[in-house]
């Protein structure tokens, strides 16, 4: 029998809506400075581009996902739990979720583990890897919002599947690379694609 095809579904714009929650909370506690409408969004990281408007603005971008509740209180990708609850009833499928908290953790990390049960349920939970370098896991699709997942495996064993969102949908990825622009695309033949090669 043909091995499971392992997919690693990341967390942050892939399930949960990270970027519309931390404008909405940016604007409502620093409602007298300036902000980055999401359709304005570019680059990966948003405190980057906060930086990039004012130095001091990264710290309070940061303030917003460092505060209690903010990962637990995310709102769903639209389309995301349906599919990877129909992704998970496949058969030779094995689902994980990979996630790298930031650096200030503390509120992140129980949250995380609290969203996938609220979400998803507690089969999700033991599915769930945390991490700073994706790179080293091994699997055969990683389905990512970031566009450049980068760490110390420089051949990584996934395949990347760049998932669209408000800050990569104006990039032209390399013809090469996978891209889904949302969960009611169709991810089934991007997995079917790759079963066959394996
Ligand atoms: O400017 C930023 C924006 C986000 N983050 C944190 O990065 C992770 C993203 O996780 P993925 O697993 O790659 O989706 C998220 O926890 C954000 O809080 C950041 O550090 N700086
Ligand atoms: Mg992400």
């Amino acid at each position: 029998m043909a091995r499971a095809l392992r997919v690693l579904v990341d967390m942050d714009m892939v399930l949960a809506d990270l970027e519309s929650a931390f404008l909405e909370k940016f604007r409502a506690r620093y409602p007298d400075e300036p902000y980055i409408p999401l359709e304005k969004r570019r680059g990966f990281l948003i405190s980057q581009q906060y930086s990039n408007l004012r130095a001091d603005l990264a710290d309070k971008a940061e303030s917003i996902w460092e505060s209690k509740n903010f990962f637990l209180d995310l709102q769903p990708i639209p389309g995301a739990v349906d599919s990877i609850k129909q992704m998970d009833s496949l058969k030779n499928t094995d689902v994980f979720i990979c996630s790298s908290p930031p650096r200030k953790y503390h509120n992140c990390v129980g949250e995380k583990f609290a969203w996938v049960e609220k979400h998803l349920g507690k089969t999700f939970v033991d599915r769930i890897i945390l991490t700073r370098d994706k790179t080293v896991v091994s699997a055969d699709l990683l389905i990512d919002d970031n566009p450049f997942v980068t760490g110390a495996e420089p051949s990584p064993s996934w395949e990347h599947v760049l998932f669209t969102a408000c800050h990569n949908q104006h990039m032209e990825p390399l013809p090469s690379t996978l891209r889904l622009n949302s969960w009611f695309h169709d991810w089934r033949s991007i997995l079917q694609s790759k079963r066959s090669l394996n």
